[in-house]
This record gives C-alpha cells, sequence and structure tokens, in this order.
C-alpha cells in the first residue's frame, strides 16, 4: 500500500492537497517532478521531507512556499490557499552565499524583510533574532567576514526576525563542515521548541531528519509521492551521542534508508501519527 496521504492529530496548519509540479522547457520537453503529493502539518511540529537525489524536495518546498505554482493541488496554511509567499513564512535556503547580501552589514541583512517596520522595532527584532542564533556582537560585520555555519545562523536570524509560524528549510546545513553541521542542528531544535515553529525541513541526511522531526515524510523517485510517514517516538530534548545511539533510532534510520534505497510499492508507516506534545513529555 503507498501512503499518499497522511494526517495529524493536533490542529492543521500547513497542508497539500494532491499537489502536482510539471516543469515545461523551452521546447515543450516537460519534466515531472512531483507526481502527487499530499500530507498535513500539525502547529508546533518538525517535519522533515527525505527522498531520492532529484525526486523533487526542492521543487516541492518552493511550492509550499508560494514561490513555485503547482501544475496539480493546492497548498493551503492556517486554512487559506497559498498563492505568494504568505506572511508568516520563513524560509532557509541551501546556499547562505546566494541569500545573503555582501553589501550589507548583518544587521541590515537580517533587518531586509522588515522595510515595513518602524525602525526601532527592526533593530529589536533584528537584536532579538541574532542573539537568538548565538551571534549577537557581530552585526556591524558583513557575511564574507564571518565563517560558513554564521553566515547560515545570519540567514535563519533573517527568517526569525519576522517571526513567523512556519520556518521552511532548504537543505540548509548542507554546505558546512561535520561538527558546524551538529551545531547548527542543535540550534534549530532549540529554537524551534522554543519557539513552537512549526518546521519543514527539506534534507538528503536521513540521520539529520529522524534526529531533528517529530515526523519524517519518505518520497519516492520522480514523479514524487509520500512513500512513507515515520513517526519519531524519541523524547526531548535530544542529546546528539544518545539520541543516535538509541535502538529505536536505529530502526528508523534502517527503515527510511531501505524504503529510499529498495524500494517496493508496498510500504506502510511503521507507527502512527505522535503528537508533539507527547513527544515533549
Ligand atoms: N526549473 C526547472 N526546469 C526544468 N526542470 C527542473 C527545474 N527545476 C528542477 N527541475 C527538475 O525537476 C526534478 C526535481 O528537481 P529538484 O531540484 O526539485 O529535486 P531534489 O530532490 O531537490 O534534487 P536534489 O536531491 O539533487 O537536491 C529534477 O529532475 C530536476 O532536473
Amino acid at each position: 500500500m503507498t501512503i499518499s496521504t497522511t494526517t495529524s492529530p493536533a490542529p492543521v496548519l500547513l497542508s497539500a492537497d494532491g499537489i502536482g509540479k510539471t516543469y515545461v522547457g523551452e521546447k515543450g520537453a516537460q519534466v515531472e517532478a512531483i507526481g502527487d503529493v499530499s500530507f498535513t502539518v500539525a502547529e508546533g511540529e518538525f517535519v522533515a521531507i527525505v527522498g531520492p537525489s532529484g525526486c523533487g524536495k526542492t521543487t516541492l518546498l518552493r511550492t509550499i512556499a508560494g514561490l513555485l505554482k503547482p501544475s496539480r493541488g493546492e497548498i493551503r496554511f492556517d486554512d487559506k490557499a497559498v498563492r505568494r509567499v504568505p506572511d508568516g513564512f520563513g524560509i532557509v535556503f541551501q546556499e547562505y552565499n546566494r541569500s545573503l547580501f555582501p553589501w550589507l552589514t548583518v544587521r541590515k541583512n537580517v533587518e531586509f524583510g522588515l522595510k515595513d517596520l518602524p525602525r526601532q522595532l527592526r533593530t529589536e527584532r533584528a537584536a532579538e533574532a541574532l542573539a537568538r542564533v548565538h551571534l549577537a556582537g557581530v552585526e556591524d560585520q558583513y557575511p564574507w567576514q564571518l565563517s560558513g555555519g554564521m553566515q547560515q545562523r545570519v540567514a535563519i536570524a533573517r527568517a526569525l526576525a519576522t517571526h513567523p509560524r512556519v520556518l521552511l528549510m532548504d537543505e540548509p546545513f548542507a554546505s558546512v563542515d561535520a561538527q558546524t553541521r551538529i551545531n547548527l542542528e542543535l540550534m534549530t531544535a532549540e529554537i524551534s521548541a522554543e519557539l513552537g515553529l512549526t518546521t519543514l525541513l527539506i534534507t538528503h541526511d536521513i540521520d539529520e531528519a529522524i534526529f531533528l522531526a517529530d515526523r519524517v515524510f519518505v518520497l519516492s523517485a520522480r514523479p514524487s509521492h509520500v512513500l512513507m510517514e515515520v513517526a519519531v517516538d524519541l523524547p526531548r530534548p535530544r542529546d546528539e551521542l544518545a539520541t543516535k545511539a538509541d535502538p529505536r533510532f536505529l530502526d528508523y534510520r534502517r527503515t527510511v534508508y531501505d524504503a529510499i534505497v529498495h524500494p517496493t510499492t508496498d510500504t506502510t508507516p511503521i507507527a502512527t501519527t505522535i503528537p508533539r506534545a507527547e513527544v515533549l513529555t
């Protein structure tokens, strides 16, 4: 049985209903990236999306974000159809060096999405967001004066400064070294929990997905659909070493790995959905 629709017990904040996306090239050549994807994400939930290379993960995230128009289906946020990037969405991309403006200071980069706010409030929001990503003190530097991990933290601060309800992250830690990656993962888990953010993370990294998420959606090869949903029943806050040594973590990893590397047409979810409130206790 193929799982293409999943449900969450807490109030749904974000949903994808029958999303399909076909790219049409200049000469009419078509690439069907997303076949048929449906899911719901509950308020405050952390969902990770994994899948084989080229299955349409970035396409899906951009469609959810309102940056790409789906060929079929609808994204809904707070019970309204998403047709452009809604207020309440913060987005973090993999390539921080392309998403930050090198000619603006860190403070100006973080304030970038706050143009409509009074100057004083912009300054306060930027300071608050930079403190949250442990970057207080570098406000007047330029992004290129910082390490890659610090630049990605600036990009995260920029998203947080808008006070989003939903944080969308596309491979945010793929361009940094392993130790920095772990620190960024821990920081993201902490921020997401503290702010009660609904978080959607696209990643290639199965361990990262399981370590961070309440639920992991596994996409099939393209044209993609949701092959499997895994509810991650591991206590929070999650310590890196203890969590990754937990036998349940190893079971989740094997299940997700098998689904991606040896997909069959008969996949079933390995656990029912677990609301975040229960996971947190
Ligand atoms: N603008 C575009 N025009 C045509 N085809 C595209 C476009 N963007 C992506 N594609 C194709 O759509 C498919 C899905 O691409 P996408 O980048 O969404 O996948 P992905 O799972 O994020 O890839 P990766 O694992 O490499 O990060 C690929 O075959 C890709 O070549």
